[in-house]
């Protein structure tokens, strides 16, 4: 094989440096949101346990690692009256937080992500909760 054929791993766009780093600067601003903040004070008991668990799920994501261990969709069901706005309002600090990171490409694509996992959420949490009425889509952030 010649130098020109070993093939070269290319470095990730982003780091778990800096997924951390969204995890946290997202969680500072959700929780001082005046709608997001007291559900996840009421839900999350063990703030440092969620760092990791959305650090790996994030992680997972946007580097391929396989650490996450969870079930989102019966967690977020199990969470009363979530709505569009919730959902929206979610994006909103994420999209926020992630042009904060100095990152386009990380936060391109964890942008695009957030909306696609939003929006199965959001459809699953209806499903379940409000089969009866009209699907809500959730408007663009
Ligand atoms: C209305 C918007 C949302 C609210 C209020 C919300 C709230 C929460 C809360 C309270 C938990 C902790 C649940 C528990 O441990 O029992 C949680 C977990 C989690 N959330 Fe959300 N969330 C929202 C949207 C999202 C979105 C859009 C994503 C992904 C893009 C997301 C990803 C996750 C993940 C991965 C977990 C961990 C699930 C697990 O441990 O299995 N959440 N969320």
């Amino acid at each position: 094989m010649t130098q020109s054929q070993i093939p070269v791993s290319h470095p990730s766009p982003y780091t778990e440096e800096e997924i951390s780093h969204l995890v946290h600067a997202f969680y500072t601003k959700a929780r001082k949101d005046p709608s997001l903040g007291p559900i996840f004070e009421a839900h999350v008991t063990d703030w440092d346990a969620h760092f990791v668990q959305m650090i790996n799920f994030w992680s997972g994501n946007l580097l391929g690692t396989n650490r996450f261990r969870g079930a989102p969709m019966p967690k977020h069901l199990a969470i009363p009256e979530l709505s569009p706005q919730l959902f929206e309002r979610w994006l909103q600090i994420f999209k926020q937080t992630t042009q904060e990171l100095d990152n386009p490409a990380l936060a391109q694509q964890a942008t695009a992500m957030a909306n696609r996992i939003a929006e199965r959420l959001w459809m699953g949490y209806q499903m379940t909760h409000s089969p009866d009425k009209p699907m809500v889509a959730l408007r663009e952030v």
